[in-house]
């Protein structure tokens, strides 16, 4: 059984700061989100976790291994480096559209995204170490077939990026619908889906609806493990033998 803890990071009261006391040039906004995305990147990946962009404004990551106390750290290093603060919301499922579910309502229990009295706030229970195993995590790691000649080498970057975002948003609806799990877009031609325990013919499934639906042929490595960092590179792992061999789906036992 999978046990996947997610970690909810919801910047506090950004809305209004990025108009106040007037707009704030878009440039510096943008500069701010990316910095802070690839610091909190390093902050839990140092602890063996990822982090997922999503909208920047509110990141989701995945943080088995990651206590109390190391959440409590990143959450003060943000503070003193950055002019806005974040808060925190951990919670642990066997699917993790579930666990995201639990860690979304404890922060919103809390209060709004844009109470400006809501800050820094920090809920939630992480896995024991005692309950901890390598088979917490399940990492699918899907990769366009041959992205750079169908699409680099052949098409505008717009019309490239439409091809790859569609084939995302058909992909993350499809994974969240039939299987409770959470795909996120991580640069190239690449989407990272934490993922329930599924057999070859699911992901066959998943892939043949992709293609089906917008034209965009997939396939996929998996991985599992004790951390993000563990289950990640399985899938990588996976994935390169998918590229070996020619197949379209690899799950590494
Ligand atoms: N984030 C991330 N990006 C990657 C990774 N591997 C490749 N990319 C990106 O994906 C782009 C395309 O690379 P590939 O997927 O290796 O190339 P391809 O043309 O699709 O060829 P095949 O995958 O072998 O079919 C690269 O330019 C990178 O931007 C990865 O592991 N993580």
């Amino acid at each position: 059984m999978t046990n996947t803890q997610i970690t909810l990071i919801q910047l506090d009261n950004y809305g209004p700061w990025t108009v106040t006391p007037e707009p704030r040039r878009e440039v510096d906004l943008q500069t701010m989100q990316s910095r802070l995305y690839a610091d909190l990147s390093q902050l839990f990946g140092n602890r063996d976790g990822y982090v997922f962009f999503s909208r920047f404004d509110n990141m989701i990551a995945v943080t088995n291994g990651l206590d109390t106390d190391d959440h409590a750290l990143i959450q003060e290093s943000v503070a003193n480096r950055y002019p806005v603060t974040i808060s925190l919301s951990v919670a642990v499922d066997p699917a993790p559209i579930a666990a995201l579910g639990t860690a979304t309502d404890q922060l919103q229990d809390a209060g709004s995204a844009q109470d400006k009295d809501r800050r820094s706030i920090l809920r939630g229970d992480p896995l024991a170490d005692a309950d901890r195993t390598n088979d917490d995590l399940h990492i699918a790691h899907f990769d366009v077939n041959d992205a750079t000649g169908q699409y680099t080498d052949e098409l505008n970057e717009f019309d490239t990026f439409i091809n790859i975002e569609q084939g995302y948003a058909e992909l993350m609806r499809y994974m969240r619908r039939a299987h409770d799990s959470l795909s996120f877009f991580v640069g190239g031609d690449n989407v990272i889906a934490v993922c329930t325990p599924l057999t070859t013919e699911e992901y066959e499934d998943a892939i043949t609806h992709v293609r089906e639906a917008v034209g965009v042929a997939l396939k996929v490595g998996v991985g599992h493990g004790a951390t993000a960092q563990d289950a990640g590179m399985d899938a990588k792992h996976a994935l390169e033998a998918c590229r070996h061999d020619g197949r379209d789906v690899v799950i590494n036992d």
